[in-house]
């Protein structure tokens, strides 16, 4: 037997499989996608098995392999396959692509144990050595019996190993009450407790009236009866309560409440759209479905039934999610509907939870997959059907290098298994929106929302006509007045301040104008470094004016106020509001983005106040205003994409009131308010959106008209770097293609932070239409400068960028 390895040098000369031997009596162990260890060079090195076979074209005794990494496999045929593809689609190594489907438990450092199921049965296998113990390391495992046979073991569920990540506390602990008095002794001790001392008397009646439980977390009994420690301690000596260390059970799921939730009656519009693309579930076609449906038009409940449809038959199904929608609310939705058998992936998940999922779905134990962007390489088996919701999100996309989008993976997957891929989103990104105007997805409008009530009316409030001294704290007269009428009825109201990144803008007060780069229609940004304004796709840039060029106004400044700002200033207007500010200073701490959505589902704080990560998916029937603190923010980025993106958000967040039994209405404060975005956002109408932005896209020669990648070039000498970005473009350059507007070449530019980490960046952005040859050459780009490397000058490639920077 011989197996083609990837060795884990990511590197353009060992891109490509090397041929090794097994041995004898490790055949059985070794399947297509194990990882094992091999001599390379003079250096044992890791790589994964991507193909098993008798013949090989090297001349000579191949090297055996050197040992095998795990039992089990971890990457399935499709995933091996999917790897060769995306590698070449991308343009970067395999072993990189490899790796990141890999669990990541298995890149830190671990211990492998061998749990033993059946001591009778081993013993009788292995033989005397053994001592009887429940569990013994690999290694000593591996000296005594062969690979083969460990495998045969394992196999016929005799023992199974297990991995335990070193250096980390594998098993947390959490601190548990328990009383060890009766009921009647119970109140016997409430007898004697002075009315007084009602903390002591509250927890002798938790237990009294909670006969039924057994035990009670520490932290939950404090924060329920509003207890001190001292309490406890004090309730510990008198000898009502104990505690004791409870293990926590690695499950993802544990705090989400498990009430059954049973389909529910379709409406025409879901109706239709389900019985279209339950076809292809049932006949297995690889279609591609766009659902553009408003927001709050039982998107989920179409998804949520077709992959019960898909479960029916027997098949899996995957549904993505962005990472910020992964809420415990849209968790909830799918595990009451399902119960069992489903498997959650996210960031907030430690590595050993991860894993323990990761297993569930290669045992067949999860046929459903719910998680964010990596979780397209879950390695479900038989897939009925794939979903990304909110599909224009652009973390689908990811940013470091295997840079795939969960999109295209997706659809590689969808063709693999025959199953249809649905994209579903209120606003869709422009490409998948063109791909369905084209007909190369399907195209299902959702014009109405379930609750039957209009889509709520968009008030915009031009802010260069709000009295300066009256926005001193960015509110005007308008929102602040409609926050109290909410406040005052009991209704909810959601408030959006999207500042971030690092960087400003530079604004005119009195006449709203925003400085541009001459050259390339994107709003310059201000570096406080320098005090200049700069354009991040070519190299303009001007001092920072004093006044505005515009209109002469002295009052231009550089905008961008943060959430924590806003909050005090409506902590000072409403001071009987409780306000819940969400950002990424706020929901650092895990548990933390839970914690304060169920703070303001409850009921118990009036105002929830968020950048971008309140926008989406959010389903609470008490809001009835949104309120958009500055539309400008986003939509001044230095991006192409920056339209798209405000009216997506705009959009989204409006979408967030009226979605109960009660009317809704929109705030958008904004400094442009005749600005297209904002015309489009006001009516909601994402169809003359993408029209309108499609007609400029196609002037400016963008995306989806021309496909656009980025060549990054990085050295910690800044010569070297704009050197090569320099000798690039010539390389790139082609006079003939330029003339005919097949191929334009942008930079090369610094990078927006110019140095990081002593690095400096390059960038040159090409669009084109013709993939095959820039691909081409960008191959040849990337063998011609491999050397460079190790002249510490870096080229990286990233096709399709959502931000240029
Ligand atoms: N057919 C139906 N009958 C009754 N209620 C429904 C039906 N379909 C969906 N709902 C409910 O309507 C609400 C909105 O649906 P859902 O959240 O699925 O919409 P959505 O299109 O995914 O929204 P968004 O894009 O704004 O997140 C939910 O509370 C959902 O349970
Ligand atoms: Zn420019
Ligand atoms: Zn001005």
């Amino acid at each position: 037997m011989i197996v083609k390895v990837v060795i884990d040098i990511p590197a353009k000369q060992v891109n490509r499989s090397f041929d090794y031997a097994v041995p004898k009596d490790w055949e059985s162990a070794i399947k297509l996608g194990s990882r094992v260890q091999v001599p390379f060079g003079n250096m044992k090195r890791t790589g994964f098995v991507v193909d098993i076979t008798d013949e090989t074209e090297f001349n000579g005794k191949l090297k055996p392999i050197h040992s095998i990494m795990d039992y089990d496999v971890f990457l399935n045929e499709e995933l091996i396959e999917l790897s060769d593809y995306l590698a070449e689609y991308l343009q970067c190594f395999r072993i990189s692509v490899l790796q990141a489907m890999l669990p990541s438990l298995l890149k830190a450092k671990y211990d492998a144990i061998v749990q033993i199921h059946d001591p009778v049965q081993f013993s009788e296998k292995v033989g005397s050595w053994y001592q009887n113990e429940t569990s013994i390391d690999r290694k000593v495992l591996e000296e005594r019996i062969s690979p083969n046979a460990i495998s045969q073991l394992k196999k016929e569920n005799i023992i199974s190993i297990e991995y335990q990540v070193i250096n980390q506390t594998t098993q947390k602990t959490k601190t548990m009450i328990k009383t060890n008095l009766n009921k009647d002794q119970l109140m016997n001790a409430l007898e004697k407790t002075s009315q007084r001392s009602f903390k002591q008397r509250a927890i002798l009646e938790y237990f009294i009236n909670n006969q039924a439980i057994e035990s009670i977390e520490k932290s939950t009994l404090m924060t329920e009866l509003e207890v001190s420690n001292a309490t406890i301690n004090s309730a510990i000596d008198k000898e009502w309560i104990t505690t004791f260390k409870e293990m926590i059970y690695r499950d993802p799921l544990k705090d989400v409440s498990f009430q059954t939730n049973s389909s529910k009656t379709l409406l025409a519009e879901q109706q239709n759209a389900y019985d279209l693309i339950s076809q292809s579930v049932d006949n297995k076609q690889a279609d591609t479905y766009l659902i553009e449906g408003v927001t709050g038009s039982g998107k989920t409940e179409i998804y949520l039934q077709l992959m019960d449809r898909a479960l029916q038959q027997g098949k899996s199904a995957l549904l993505l999610v962005p990472e910020i929608s992964l809420t415990p609310q849209m968790v909830e939705r799918v595990v009451s509907r399902f119960q069992t058998g489903i498997a959650v992936l996210h960031s907030g998940l430690s590595i050993t939870e991860k894993y323990d999922e990761w297993q569930r779905i290669i045992k067949g134990e999860a046929k459903i997959v719910v998680g964010a962007r990596s979780s397209i390489f879950a390695p479900l088996e038989n897939i009925g059907i794939i979903i990304i919701d909110e599909e224009h999100e652009t973390t689908y996309k990811q940013s470091d290098n295997p840079r795939y989008h969960a999109r295209d993976v997706a659809r590689w997957r969808s063709e693999y298994h025959d199953a249809p891929l649905i994209l579903g989103s209120a606003t869709p990104s422009l490409e998948s929106r063109a791909r369905a105007q084209v007909g190369n997805y399907h195209l299902i409008h959702l014009e109405n929302r379930v609750n039957q009530m209009p889509m709520p009316p968009v008030d915009i409030i031009d802010m260069t006509q709000v009295e300066l001294r009256e926005t001193a704290n960015e509110l005007s007269p308008e929102l602040i007045e409609k926050i109290q009428d909410r406040l005052d009825k009991k209704e909810q109201v959601v408030l959006l301040q999207n500042r971030r990144g690092y960087a400003s803008y530079l604004l005119c007060r009195e006449c709203g104008f925003i400085m541009q780069c001459p050259r390339c229609d994107i709003s310059l940004t201000y570096h406080k470094f320098d005090n200049q304004m700069k354009c991040h796709y070519c190299d303009y840039h001007e001092p920072l004016p004093t006044q505005c060029p515009s209109c002469q106004s002295p009052h231009i400044r550089t905008h961008g106020i943060g959430t924590q700002k806003v909050a005090e200033t409506l902590e000072e207007i409403f001071p009987e509001a409780k306000v819940t500010r969400m950002d990424n200073d706020t929901t650092r701490r895990k548990g933390q983005h839970q914690k304060l959505l169920d703070e303001f589902s409850s009921g118990q704080s009036n105002i929830l106040l968020g950048t971008q990560m309140i926008a989406k998916g959010l389903d609470f029937e008490n809001v009835t205003l949104v309120g958009v603190i500055n539309a400008d923010t986003a939509l001044n980025l230095p991006d192409f994409r920056a339209s798209e993106r405000t009216f997506q958000l705009l959009t989204q967040v409006s979408g967030r009131t009226g979605r109960g039994r009660l009317a809704g209405e929109v705030v958008i404060q904004t400094y442009n308010p005749e600005h297209y975005v904002i015309q489009f956002a006001k009516t909601h109408d994402y169809e003359n959106f993408f029209r309108f932005e499609m007609k400029r896209r196609h002037l400016t020669n963008y995306p989806p008209y021309y496909f656009t990648t980025l060549l990054t070039v990085s050295s910690k000498h800044q010569g070297r770097a704009s050197q090569l970005a320099y000798d690039l473009k010539a390389q790139l350059y082609n006079p003939e293609l330029e003339r005919k507007e097949q191929l334009y070449i942008i930079g090369p530019n610094r990078n927006n932070i110019s140095k990081i980490n002593n690095y400096y960046y390059f960038n040159l952005l090409l669009k084109y239409k013709d993939k095959t040859t820039i691909q081409r050459q960008l191959d040849d780009i990337l063998n011609n400068t491999q050397q460079k490397a190790t002249q510490g000058v870096y080229v990286n490639i990233n096709h399709e960028p959502q931000y240029f920077s």
